[in-house]
């Protein structure tokens, strides 16, 4: 199976995790637009859906599912999205779409993480993947330091040539070189660091069930 097909088949798998006349939470990315595409055929069940980036409030909008404000909404019932890593304790990078905090965020509200991810994201230690920081441009140089000091590499992420600019209107440093061995420890280092809005490390927010597509199917992993 391509990596599509893994991703398609986890996204359908998911719909079993979306139960009639709640609100759902629903992340970002390549994953969750199929995910999105598979929730179609149950729109008229759901009373709708909060949004973790302007990306996907319009594939949700544009299949007639509405998306409400997170701050209109008491109770997530389960948050559906992807991952750039997650390990065998449900911790997880994510922000590869740049759309970490407002994941974060809907993660926070919700009562059940389900991620859905293909085997390739499955690692024994976090850190293979560039960490992604949003971060207040103002305090990029300083941060970038403090990645240095830590043994870490960070680069701004650029899109058409500029620093990318993020739903929030922010900017992402993509981190190489580190070694997450203990996700919490280090969530709860990094988000104290001035003008870091979001770390990528989903610790605090990790995933309670993950959907890993695999060649023999989808495997459910529990944590
Ligand atoms: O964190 C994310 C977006 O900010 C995504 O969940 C992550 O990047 C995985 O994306 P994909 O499903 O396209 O591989």
């Amino acid at each position: 199976m391509t990596q599509d097909e893994l991703k398609a088949l986890v996204g359908q798998a998911a719909l079993q995790y979306v139960r009639p006349g709640e609100i759902i939470g629903v992340g970002t990315g390549s994953t969750v637009n199929k995910f999105i595409d598979a929730l179609a055929a149950r729109k008229d069940s759901i009373k709708g859906a909060v949004s973790s980036s302007t990306a996907s409030t319009e594939r949700l909008l544009a299949l007639g599912i509405k998306v409400f404000d997170s701050n209109e909404v008491d109770d997530i019932g389960v948050y559906i999205d992807g991952a750039d890593e997650i390990d065998n304790r449900g911790y997880m990078i994510k922000g590869g779409g740049a759309a970490l905090t407002r994941e974060k965020i809907v993660a926070a509200q919700s009562r059940q993480f389900v991620c859905i991810a293909d085997e390739s994201k499955l690692v024994g230690v976090l850190g293979r993947f560039p960490l992604p920081v949003e971060v207040i441009p103002m305090a990029t140089r300083r941060v970038i330091r403090q990645f240095g000091a830590m043994g870490g590499s960070a680069l701004v992420r650029l899109k058409d040539g500029k620093p990318l600019v993020t739903d929030n209107g922010q900017h992402i440093l993509d981190v190489t070189g580190l070694t997450i061995s203990e996700p919490l420890r280090f969530e709860n280092e990094v988000n104290q660091w001035p003008g870091v809005v979001t770390v990528g490390v989903f610790a605090h927010q990790k995933a309670a069930v993950c959907l890993l597509g695999t060649a023999q199917g989808v495997r459910t992993m529990t944590f």
